[in-house]
């Protein structure tokens, strides 16, 4: 088999639970066949129809129930049950079915046996929750590799839920660990590579177990970072990250029914995206690819045909060239964006808390941020946005669940000890992002008067330090109104010209007067 030509396809948990058929006649055949491409699918764990009530999120409340000494089995039927039906739907040959069936209860079991152990001692460790977890990816590609070799496609699954050694230790996800990982991979996919005949292996998302386990360590969507591990691992020509929607638009489609589809975004701009509400890519995806400069394309599996969205960064090389004069010719000719106007994107984060700390003068004021930041700490409080003055500062932390409530809570306790503290519920980030933003005069203007027109309050203002994003604070209830508003100025592409009036691109008239 030629070595080369690899072709990486990420598929997400939905995809898999509602398009399986999709997936592998029209994506994974059509790139094998039509376009002559080596496939390496990674699957995440099957999702029917929403992420939060999919596998990966039924195995993690087993978790629970079992650190509680609380039974979880009925949890464990309904995943079996659903993986069992999906096999009897979608299998046809019985010798296939049989074994898929039976290859699915064997990992069920085992689940069974960790979480009955985890229910007597009454805690659940890092390690048997990537155990566990690892169960949701098991499954999702024993069946995708099944649903292949049905239909034709030689397939074979590959299991990464025991690529690191048990006596590895490291604290960091650094550098050294992705190049020992991306060594590992490469050994283990050595067969397939090395195979006569064409074999699609169907990879786990799940890789581990990682000392402080994936979730904390990498957190949930860490399949987007195996599949990018394995675009390296495979020096492949592409990583296509398949999802439901087009690709990245200027706006979250289903809130901003004008948003229009991007064809290139660079990877700080995808990255700020994801980071602020838009759940594009995981943000940890972007840097190892790009190191290997390989793209990354984002496609709808309902539309398999269509270009997607490109992210690569739009000064550097591809793979082979020092120099970055044309795009590269894995691109499509429209990946440089003709008519940029500043800003790339815009979205909203919802479930923010703002934090109000006023000192009480008792410290001095290094010493003030300096304990905040170690309560916040403490209690793995994440801060998205920060304003401050000596005395006074304003965060603006993301409170999604019981768990972050609760430390919200017996932080503020520890933080009075500094001053008078006060919190605001029920607030959104909007976020305006765009690579090209620092160069222009007059975007933000335009957004801050368009929250104010629209009656909207603003709670805090911050421009990140990347120059790449400006946010504000507003009240949750307003985020809609606030993404709509803002994307018709500054986003539409049938905006009157008139909104642009003060926007001025601030490097093109430095040119002009230099001229002069
Ligand atoms: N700027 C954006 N561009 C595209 N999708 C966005 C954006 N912001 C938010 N989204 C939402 O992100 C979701 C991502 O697609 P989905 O296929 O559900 O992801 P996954 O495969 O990771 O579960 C879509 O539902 C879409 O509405
Ligand atoms: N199955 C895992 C990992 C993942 O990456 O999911 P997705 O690709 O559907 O975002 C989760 O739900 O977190």
């Amino acid at each position: 088999m030629d070595s080369s030509n690899w072709v990486v396809q990420k598929f997400g948990g939905t995809s898999v639970g509602k398009f399986p058929r999709d997936i592998v006649e029209h994506i994974i055949k059509f790139y094998t066949n039509d376009q002559n491409n080596n496939v390496a699918v990674v699957c995440s764990a099957r999702s029917s129809y929403t992420k939060s009530e999919g596998t990966t999120t039924r195995l993690l409340k087993c978790c629970d129930l079992a650190s509680q000494e609380e039974e979880f089995m009925h949890l464990i039927e309904e995943v079996r049950q659903d993986h069992v039906s999906n096999a009897e739907a979608n299998i046809e040959n019985p010798a296939l079915q049989t074994r898929l069936i039976s290859d699915s209860n064997k990992e069920l079991d085992l689940v069974v046996k960790y979480l009955e152990a985890s229910k007597v001692l009454g805690e659940v460790s890092p390690r048997t929750m990537d155990l566990v977890m690892a169960c949701g990816e098991k499954l999702s590609c024993l069946f995708i590799a099944s649903l292949c070799n049905d239909r034709g496609c030689k397939a074979q699954y590959v299991d990464l839920s025991h690529i690191v050694p048990s006596d590895f230790t490291t604290n960091n996800l650094d550098t050294s660990f992705y190049a020992f990982l991306v060594q590992a991979f490469k050994e283990k996919l050595q067969p397939v590579v090395q195979a006569r005949e064409r074999i699609v292996p169907v990879i786990t998302g799940f890789f581990g177990l990682l000392p402080m386990g994936l979730l904390n360590g990498v957190g949930r969507g860490y399949t987007d970072l195996c599949a990018a591990l394995i675009a390296v691992a495979l020096n492949s020509e592409e990583l296509q990250v398949w999802k439901e929607v087009d690709g990245i638009f200027t706006a979250d489609p289903r809130k901003v029914p004008q948003a229009r589809l991007l064809s290139s975004v660079t990877p700080e701009e995808a990255a700020e995206l994801t980071y602020y509400g838009s759940e594009v890519i995981h943000p940890f995806t972007m840097e190892q690819v790009i190191r290997a400069k390989i793209p990354i394309r984002i496609k709808n599996v309902q539309n398999p045909r269509g270009d997607g969205t490109i992210i690569y960064p739009d000064n550097v090389a591809k793979k082979g060239e020092s120099t970055p004069p044309h795009p590269p010719e894995t691109l499509t000719a429209s990946f440089f964006e003709k008519r940029r106007r500043g800003a790339t994107a815009i979205t909203a984060k919802s479930d923010i808390v703002v934090l109000n700390i006023h000192s009480n003068k008792k410290t001095l004021s290094h010493g003030f941020l300096a304990q905040i930041f170690t309560i916040l700490d403490k209690y793995k409080l994440v801060v998205d946005l920060i304003c401050t003055s000596e005395v006074h500062v304003s965060m603006a932390l993301p409170i999604p669940d019981s768990a972050s409530h609760k430390a919200l809570r017996q932080a503020v306790e520890k933080l009075q000890i500094l001053g008078s503290v006060d919190i605001t519920k029920k607030m959104a980030i909007v976020s305006l992002i765009g690579k090209q933003m620092k160069q222009y005069i007059g975007i933000a203007g335009t957004m801050f008067t368009t929250l104010a027109e629209e009656n909207i309050n603003i709670e805090m203002i911050s421009q990140g330090a990347n120059e790449i994003n400006i946010s504000a604070v507003i009240e949750e209830t307003d985020a809609i109104k606030a993404l709509q508003s803002i994307h018709a100025k500054l986003l539409d592409e049938s905006a009157p010209e008139k909104y642009f009036e003060h926007a001025v691109d601030e490097r093109l008239e430095q040119i002009k007067r230099l001229e002069l």
